[in-house]
């Protein structure tokens, strides 16, 4: 079939061709129309100046003795004459441009469908150019020629000039209604478009340049007009009409009047899914959801419930002390031979800090080595030497100050900085040692691991971090879990507990102070961990904050299950003693929420105060970038908590280095006493709370074989012997133990289960000795005796 149509074509196009020119002979006679056009047009121009000259040869054209003046000659003075002083005088000038135009089109072998066209325009623009030019034809016969002089003539016999006048005016508004398309709303519009455009000029005539959106715009917009004016044919009315309506619409404000303006697209915003129709509907008429409304006339703290410790007005500056210490570090240095460029201070809140430039060529490791040697010529302690100080280039020297101030909690709650923190948990441990307040955001660590010897501030930096949240965040916002093996330092919180505390159910107090129960609680936050996601996935989200406000705005159906999740942050304090006694147990859970937890709005705080590698794990360390070291009592111990040494170098009480990655940051921690804490968790504590602290899953733990043997009573009367043999050989074998006690093979076997049950060695390795829990016989003695205390 397609072949057929495909065959029928070219018959048709021979037929037609038998009418038609050749490509060819297209060529030639368009060229040869162009260039006939070409001579037609200098003659005429030529005529208009050599005429007079010329007027006696017409009559001898055979004469070739004779010559003309015209550009073209007799030829030209001939053809000339008969157009231009017989015929239509100027008008003529038209006759060689539509034929340059005809010549073109045959040359270039274009559609003609526009070609008439011209014709009929031009010879209308012909006849009414000599008629109206015919008028001055007495003086200038030339202008009209004949044709407008006799035509001229014979209308003013019949109508007069005046009638002649009104007949040329008409012939004009017919000629620009029918062929420019000319209206007087598009007159208006064009005239209102140019007087916008001069006015807008006016107004700022410097930034004609930079404004090149809108140049675009005018200059696009005016030749539109001109062109469709001039050339029809080029542009299809469907062209004018678009170029119409883009100027339309843009200048809506100016050139329509308002009603239009009301009409606009307001219908199609509201073109949205079903659902999004209901969400956006429940919005309209309950507003957000507002998780806070339930405790709606919850009041946050007040910060009079904070003291402000030591001086006010900030960190007095010792001008003695300062020079003094300038001077022994200067002194200390040029011993050792090495010159310093520049030097500056900057005095923190417990440690000054001396920037040094060394004179070049100086190592820096030269100064590093030197570290004791200041810390001797200063009679300091705590003298920490960063070299080089990261971004800065130089080499900083910190050196406590003789009178530390304390930062109290009131200042760093009451800073800027922390007021108007845009966080998801917002935490403002202290204050830096060029004495900013440091705030960080919890929910960015994730997690947090807290290590310290005891008695360097380890407690009151987690009431630091307890009281930023308490601040900050409204009761339905954020949950904690608090574990406190110690049973004294988290007590306070129970104030709170129907507010801010999350707990298992059936458990009476929210506050975990036994050791047991926090791997009950840990496995009920996996599971809470695995609902979070199950509800994520559910809402297509990715995490806790997208959920969030989503469901608030209305987006989820609580009917499907989904609620507003508040932040769960899960506090540990004594971390050591929980994962002595319960080892895997406990390392396994707090490793699966580290790793997978921070989407969900789970966040750990971990503390301890012993930072040994077999309580920091190697699978606990990675998951934990955000770490806190108070002073500690060994480099091993600095490295252990922050992969570098310094955190031995600290003064304590509250002196403490931040890490979340690659800087350390020195800080100073903010104080705040027990007697603050009591009075924030009393404030809050008497307000309205839910009836119940925030429910976790429940989680039924899976009895484990060797559980029986957990009941202390039942162990063997050669258990604790058996225990330090294992721990001081660090090695957890049956046979060791058989040796050693000379004991039989079976009994051997029931200690080494009871070991384990009781978290001394870690469970059956096949061939492998099992792995020894216990690190060294104080921390047997440790477990053995809260055994005992738990057991009673
Ligand atoms: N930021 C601080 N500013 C000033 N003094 C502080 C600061 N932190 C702690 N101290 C002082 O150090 C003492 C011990 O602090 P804290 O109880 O926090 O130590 P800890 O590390 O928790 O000890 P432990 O591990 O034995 O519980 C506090 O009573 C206080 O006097």
């Amino acid at each position: 079939m397609a072949k057929k149509g495909r065959k029928s074509k070219p018959n048709t196009t021979k037929k037609g061709s038998t009418f038609r020119l050749s490509k060819q002979n297209k060529i030639i006679l368009g060229s040869l129309l162009m260039l006939f056009s070409i001579a037609l047009f200098f003659s005429f121009i030529s005529f208009y100046f050599t005429w007079q000259e010329d007027q006696s040869l017409l009559t001898e054209f055979a004469d070739r003795n004779k010559e003309a003046e015209n550009l073209l000659n007799k030829f030209g003075a001939s053809v000339s004459h008969f157009f231009m002083y017989r015929g239509f005088g100027l008008a003529s000038l038209i006759l060689p441009f539509l034929l340059f135009v005809t010549g073109l089109y045959m040359f270039l072998s274009l559609e003609k469908k526009g070609l008439l066209e011209k014709w009929i325009w031009g010879s209308i623009f012909v006849i009414w150019i000599s008629i109206a030019l015919g008028f001055f034809a007495i003086e200038k016969p030339l202008l009209g020629g004949l044709v407008g002089y006799e035509m001229n003539d014979f209308l003013q016999d019949y109508t007069g000039k005046i009638g002649v006048f009104l007949l040329l005016l008409f012939g004009l508004v017919f000629i620009l209604v029918r062929l420019f398309k000319f209206t007087p709303e598009g007159v208006a519009k064009y005239l209102q478009k140019k007087s916008d455009t001069i006015a807008s000029e006016f107004k700022k005539p410097r930034k004609k340049e930079d404004s090149t959106e809108n140049n675009l715009i005018d200059e696009d917009e005016t030749p539109v007009i001109i062109d469709t004016y001039t050339h029809k044919e080029d542009i299809p009315p469907l062209n004018k009409k678009d170029s119409e309506t883009a100027l339309e619409i843009s200048r809506p404000a100016k050139t329509d009047i308002e009603d239009d303006l009301s009409i606009h697209v307001e219908k199609i915003v509201e073109e949205k899914e079903e659902k999004d129709n209901i969400a956006d509907k429940l919005v309209e008429d309950f507003g957000e959801f507002d998780p806070t409304l339930e405790l709606g006339n919850y009041k946050f703290p007040t910060i009079e419930l904070l003291d402000q410790h030591g001086v006010s007005g900030g960190i007095t500056i010792n001008q003695e002390e300062l020079e003094e210490n300038k001077n022994k570090i200067v002194e200390t240095l040029r011993n050792y031979k090495i010159g310093i460029a520049q030097i500056k201070a900057t005095i923190g809140p417990t440690v000054t800090l001396y920037e040094i430039v060394p004179e070049a060529g100086v190592r820096i490791s030269k100064i590093k080595n030197l570290e004791d040697d200041i810390a001797l010529s200063l009679a300091a302690l705590g003298i920490r030497i960063i070299a080089p100080i990261p971004g800065k280039g130089t080499i900083g020297i910190e050196v406590p100050n003789k009178n530390a101030t304390i930062v109290s909690m009131r200042s760093v709650i009451a800073s800027t900085k922390f007021q108007k923190a845009e966080m998801q948990l917002p935490i403002a441990f202290g204050k830096t040692i060029s004495n900013e307040t440091f705030v960080v955001d919890l929910a960015k660590m994730p997690h947090l691991l807290m290590a310290g010897a005891t008695g360097q501030g380890k407690s009151v930096g987690l009431n630091a971090v307890l009281t930023s949240l308490l601040y900050k965040k409204h009761p339905a916002e954020v949950k904690f879990i608090l574990v406190d093996p110690k049973k004294v330092e988290l007590t306070l919180y129970n104030k709170i507990e129907r507010h801010f505390l999350a707990k298992l159910p059936d458990v009476e107090e929210a506050i975990i102070t036994d050791n047991t129960k926090v791997i009950h609680t840990l496995n009920s936050l996996c599971i809470e961990m695995d609902n979070r996601y199950e509800l994520l996935k559910l809402a297509m989200v990715r995490n806790i904050k997208e959920y969030n406000t989503k469901f608030k705005s209305r987006k989820l159906n609580p009917n499907d299950g989904h609620k507003f999740l508040p932040y769960i942050i899960l506090v540990i304090d004594e971390f050591a003693d929980l994962i002595m006694t319960a080892g895997k147990e406990v390392e396994t859970p707090i490793a699966r929420l580290a790793q997978l937890a921070r989407a969900i709005g789970i966040h750990l705080i971990i503390a301890t105060q012993r930072p040994s590698v077999n309580v920091i794990t190697g699978i606990i360390k990675a998951n934990f970038p955000a770490r806190i070291a108070f002073r500690v009592t060994s480099k091993i111990d600095s490295r252990t908590i922050l992969d570098t040494q310094g955190a031995d170098q600290l003064i304590g009480r509250g002196d403490m280095l931040f890490t979340q990655g690659n800087d350390v940051t020195r800080l100073q921690c903010a104080f705040v006493d027990t007697p603050e804490v009591s009075k924030i968790t009393e404030y809050i504590g008497a307000q309205r709370a839910y009836p119940e602290a925030y429910e976790l899953p429940e989680y039924v733990g899976e009895d484990s074989g060797t559980s029986i043997d957990y009941n202390i009573s039942d162990r063997d009367t050669m258990f604790r012997e058996a225990a330090e043999v294992i721990v001081t050989a660090q090695q957890g074998s049956a046979s060791l133990i058989q040796r050693k006690l000379k004991l039989g093979y079976n009994r051997a076997g029931r200690i080494v289960d009871q070991l384990e049950a009781a978290g001394i060695v870690g469970p059956f390795e096949g061939s492998k000795a099992r792995q020894v829990l216990v690190p060294d016989l104080v921390s047997l003695e440790q477990l053995l005796n809260n055994e005992t205390h738990n057991g009673q």
